[in-house]
Formats: structure tokens, sequence, C-alpha cells
């Protein structure tokens, strides 16, 4: 069971200055276990801010984050890596450029697990390893002796999505992730975050700016407009919802 529950969540930073802004404003949001949801947005929305406040890295300014009936709120970004996972825009977060991707793969293994980052036992697990990329575009199979730093952005990408889902995390957090690759590629990975979300039964928030890949994507679609979700769609409804009339919620 993975379900996420938002409370009562309002962000405002440099409080007290004239800078002060409130970016997320009473977010209240309960996603049901094995929901992928597609998030929609105006650049500044608050999207990102949102993810952040869910995994971790930035606190809220009052509010809760629960998960499966454990309060995560006062948990460090670390701690809540055990339960949720993230993939960033930028392909060269997320890995270790100067491990290969074999050494790459047995650190996400071990996340969470044990203390430090010993890399014991690498050999033992290059079968399973093997087996694992096989099935994944961009031939990484061909590349588990390679240093991540001199694969292709794509291929960093597709190992970033791979190490997130590794040990099935309760909670898979996408930000842009396809949205620094060629059309072909983006493709293939979102095709494959799809399937590992099904095969998985991950419960998936899927920040993206392509109207059409949040309709086709996913059970349920949300837009945040000026910090507030201004629409939350799912079942028929949502099958009845054309990129039109998402671009209406996208007005000031
Ligand atoms: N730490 C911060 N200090 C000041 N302002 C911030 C901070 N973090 C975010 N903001 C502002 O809050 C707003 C929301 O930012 P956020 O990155 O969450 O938006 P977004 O919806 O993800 O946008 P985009 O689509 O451009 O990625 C923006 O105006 C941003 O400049």
């Amino acid at each position: 069971m993975s379900v996420l529950e938002l409370k009562h969540i309002t962000t405002t930073v440099n409080a007290g200055t004239s800078e002060e802004k409130q970016i997320l404003k009473d977010i209240n949001l309960k996603l049901n276990d094995g929901d992928f949801v597609t998030l929609l947005g105006t650049n500044g929305a608050g999207k990102s801010t949102l993810l952040n406040t869910i995994n971790g890295s930035l606190a809220p300014t009052t509010g809760k984050v629960v998960l499966d009936d454990k309060d995560l709120t006062s948990l460090s970004e670390v701690k809540r890596a055990k339960y949720i996972s993230q993939v960033f825009q930028d392909p060269k977060m997320g890995t270790a450029p100067r491990m290969t991707v074999a050494e790459n793969l047995l650190l996400a293994t071990k996340c969470g697990k044990h203390r430090g980052l010993k890399l014991r036992g690498l050999d033992k697990h290059m079968d399973k390893f093997s087996r694992e990329t096989a099935q994944l575009p961009n031939g990484l199979n061909d590349r588990l002796n390679t240093f991540v730093g001199n694969l292709s952005g794509g291929q960093r990408q597709t190992l970033s999505f791979l190490m997130a889902t590794i040990n099935k995390p309760d909670l898979l957090l996408l930000d842009e992730h396809t949205a620094a690759l060629d059309p072909n590629t983006s493709r293939g990975l979102l095709e494959l975050t799809a399937k590992v979300v099904r095969e998985q039964k991950l419960t998936c928030v899927m920040i993206t700016h392509q109207l059409k890949d949040a309709l086709k994507y996913g059970n349920r679609t949300i837009i945040l407009n000026s910090g507030k979700i201004v629409l939350d769609i799912s079942g028929e409804k949502r099958k009845h919802l054309t990129e039109d009339d998402i671009l209406q919620y996208f007005t000031d």
C-alpha cells in the first residue's frame, strides 16, 4: 500500500522580507495506491516546489506530508529516500559519473538498506544487472562497465530511472525527467516509465509540460496554478479532457 497525503501544505519563502512569496497555498491532496499522476502547470506554478516538499528537500511552512499513515514532515530527505525515489530533468543528477553503470546500480540496490556506501559484492550482482538492463532502450546492457560520465544523456537518464525504481519505491517522483532528451529517446523513456509503473504497481507523480503526454500517461491529471490545485481529474471525465480544456486552467 502506498497512500500519500498532503494536508494543508503552505510554503512561504523569504518570510518577513520584501521578497516574501507564498509558493504553495493550502495544498490538500490524497494519492491512492497505484495512482500515476501527471502534474501540469505554468512556469513558476509551484510544481517542483511541491515535489521538493514531498521528497523532503524543502520544509513546508505549514502542513503535513503523510505516507501510509507515517508522518514524514520532520524526516530528512536522506531518511525519506528509503520510501521515495526521484528522477530529475538534468541527466547529470542522480548518478555518480566516476563510477561505472554496474557500480551505480549496486549503490541504488543498497540505498536505504546499509550504512555507508560499501560496494562489496558487485560480481554476484552482474547477472542480475545484465538481465535488468537487457530490456531497456539505449544499449545500456553493453555499458555495464562504462563510467557513467561517458554515457549519453539518454543512457544516463535511463540509468537514473532504473536506479530510482530498482528497489520498488513506495512513491516515485519524476520532475520533467524526459525534457532534456531528443524526441525518440524521450518517447522510449516515457514508454519504459509507463511499463515499470504498471508492472510494479507504483504510486507516481510525473511533472510534464507536454499536454499530450499528460493525457496519454497515468490515470489522473492535476494542474497547479499560482500554488493552488485548479484541476484534479481521473476516470471517465479525464478520458474526455482535451488539450484545449487543459489550457483554460493555465490562465492567470
Ligand atoms: N527557494 C526559493 N526562494 C525564492 N523563490 C523561490 C524558491 N523556490 C522557488 N521559488 C519561486 O517559486 C515559484 C515556483 O517555483 P517552482 O520551481 O516550484 O515552479 P514550477 O511550477 O516547477 O516551474 P517550472 O515549470 O518553470 O519548472 C517560482 O516563482 C520560483 O522562482
